[in-house]
């Protein structure tokens, strides 16, 4: 998919941007502080109503506007053009289609993007949330029903804790009904996740791999949040007096993990900084190209700071890829990476929250 138009109001620094995109690589040059990072911002809110980078939401909010909005043409495989948008007044989202008012989920489902960003080390170093979220959007987008599941889960979750913190009595019967349910969607819930990591083994094995060939064979592992001997049902009952100590749950699908292993680094802390961003990157890339032997149709792909975040042999190797692919890409810079000169690309120039394409 691409994004043919894009259209940001009221995002940080950008008060009114207007933007035609080229199918292939999209490049945003400009100062430190002149806008980038927004741009890939605005993108990657169409497709997680959420940013990558870590804030209040309300800092996304341009200080002197009053609503922020994103409007996207989307054009998907089969040249269908979709109208997508995005608001923010106050504390709501409001998701459009076509000019219709949308839930989130519904955004979410038609808008695919991926982004790299200096943050993403954080999928291998970081908390296990990173890599839920990581995996829940991969298996979202091949089971739209998860997003149902997952709320009726956090909602189960949420009673249960109340419980917890009210300090009700281990033996309560209040607790049997929301253990029951918990029970029951973690049990889909991890087995979602775990078709949807066999699946993406091979490409993250590929993807990982081309990047990272010095560590050798990468092994995913996945734990699910509670023991493997027992249900979830059986285990919440059993460690209530614990829960009851700490005040929240502390098994289920809300505490899975997943990790890579190298073949030549064993453990997290034998990676360099650079290795676990390559690590992170390669995951990100195979997560776009299931996506796309799914969909018939890649994500749009953001790269933020390329230059910055890796060496010039690595950037190559990546951009090599996506050419490839023939996925849209937007990457930012101070300058332009070595690896684009000479590839087609549309350039614009960022100053000051302004966007000006480049001949
Ligand atoms: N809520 C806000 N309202 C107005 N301006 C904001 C707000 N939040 C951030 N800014 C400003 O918007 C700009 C956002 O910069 P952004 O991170 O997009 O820049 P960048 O070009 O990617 O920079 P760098 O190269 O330093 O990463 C900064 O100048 C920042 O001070």
């Amino acid at each position: 998919m691409r994004l043919d138009r894009l259209r940001i109001q009221g995002l940080r620094c950008l008060h009114e941007v207007d933007l035609a995109l080229a199918p292939g690589i999209n490049v945003f040059i400009g100062a430190n502080g002149a806008g980038k990072t927004s741009v890939l911002e605005a993108v990657f809110l169409l497709s997680h109503a959420r940013s990558f980078r870590s804030g209040a939401r309300e800092a996304l909010l341009a200080r002197s506007a009053s609503r922020l909005s994103v409007f996207a043409e989307l054009r998907q495989a089969n040249d269908r053009l979709l109208r997508l948008g995005l608001g923010r007044e106050g504390a709501r989202w409001e998701a459009r289609i076509e000019g219709e008012g949308a839930s989130l989920g519904q955004l979410i489902a038609e808008c695919a993007v991926t982004c790299f960003e200096p943050g993403s080390h954080a999928l291998i170093a970081g908390a296990a949330e990173e890599r839920r979220r990581f995996l829940d959007w991969g298996v979202f987008h091949v089971e739209h029903g998860f997003l149902d599941i997952w709320r009726r889960y956090q909602r189960a979750l949420k009673q249960r804790n109340s419980l917890l913190r009210a300090g009700m009595e281990q033996g309560s019967p209040l607790y049997g009904p929301w253990e029951t349910e918990l029970s029951a969607l973690a049990g889909w819930i991890d087995s979602q996740r775990r078709n949807y990591l066999e699946r993406l083994r091979p490409s993250l094995h590929a993807c990982v791999a081309a990047l990272l060939p010095e560590l050798g064979a990468p092994e995913l592992r996945y734990r699910r949040g509670w023991a493997d001997d027992r249900d979830l049902h059986e285990q919440l009952e059993a460690q209530r007096g614990r829960d009851l100590g700490r005040g929240h749950t502390s098994l289920g699908a809300h505490r899975a993990d997943w990790s890579l292993a190298f073949e030549h680094a064993p453990q997290r802390e034998h990676l360099s900084r650079g290795q676990e961003k390559l690590a992170a990157l390669g995951c990100m890339l195979a997560q776009a190209r299931l996506y796309a032997d799914h969909h018939g149709d890649w994500p749009v792909i953001c790269l933020d700071d390329l230059a910055s975040e890796l060496d010039e042999a690595h950037q190559a190797s990546v951009i090599a890829q996506l050419t490839e692919s023939g996925a849209q890409v937007l990457v930012t810079g101070t300058c332009l990476p070595e690896p684009l000169r000479g590839l087609p690309h549309r350039m614009f120039h960022v100053e000051q929250g302004q966007l000006t394409p480049l001949l």
